[in-house]
């Protein structure tokens, strides 16, 4: 979880791939209309994100029952899509990738997204709600390099170093 640019989809995919899990990114899912509203430099508001935080959650939901536990990026601005998003599986894990807006900034004027304008990030930070003490989940500082996050992660996690 975190705002646009703070690094879900880079980290996701790593922490996928040190686990050897399968990686969903969630910006693959959302509808059309999302896409075109995001693109056309607009906020998505609690409405626009609910069918697409039920389409990520059921797909936690559908892995797991199949014992094939998922890393899934996905911004989870607040904590009512939190709650969505685990409602099929209560043992999701959160992660929350934690940076200054300057950095994240910086990092998203070097990228090119399919749809989101790097205008949006200042509303991604007012949206953002910080885990709960209630929630599982915990933060990583996006400074670190990805494969310190990786670690962490494990560390976290309790999850044994190969080798
Ligand atoms: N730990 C890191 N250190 C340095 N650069 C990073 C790190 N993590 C991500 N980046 C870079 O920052 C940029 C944003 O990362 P990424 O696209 O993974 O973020 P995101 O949260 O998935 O964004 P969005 O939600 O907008 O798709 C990319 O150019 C990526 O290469
Ligand atoms: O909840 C949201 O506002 C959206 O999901 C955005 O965060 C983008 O999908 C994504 O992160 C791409 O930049």
């Amino acid at each position: 979880m975190g705002v646009s640019g703070s690094g879900k989809s880079t980290i996701g995919q790593s922490l996928a791939d040190a686990f050897g899990r399968e990686f969903i990114d969630g910006d693959d899912l959302h509808p059309t209309a999302n896409k075109q509203k995001m693109a056309a430099g607009h906020a998505l508001n609690d409405e626009d994100r609910a069918p697409w935080l039920e389409i990520i959650a059921q797909r936690i939901g559908s892995e797991l029952a199949e014992g094939q536990p998922i890393v899934v990026a996905c911004s989870a601005l607040k904590r009512r899509y939190r709650d969505q998003l685990v409602s099929y599986a209560p043992e999701t894990v959160f992660v929350h990738l934690i940076g200054e807006r300057d950095v994240i900034a910086e990092r998203q004027s070097h990228r090119t997204h399919e749809y989101m304008p790097t205008s949006l990030l200042d509303s991604q930070f007012a949206t953002l709600e910080p885990l709960d003490d209630a929630e599982n989940g915990f933060v990583v500082d996006v400074t670190l390099t990805p494969e310190q996050i990786v670690a962490a992660v494990r560390d976290e996690l309790g999850t044994p170093h190969a080798g």
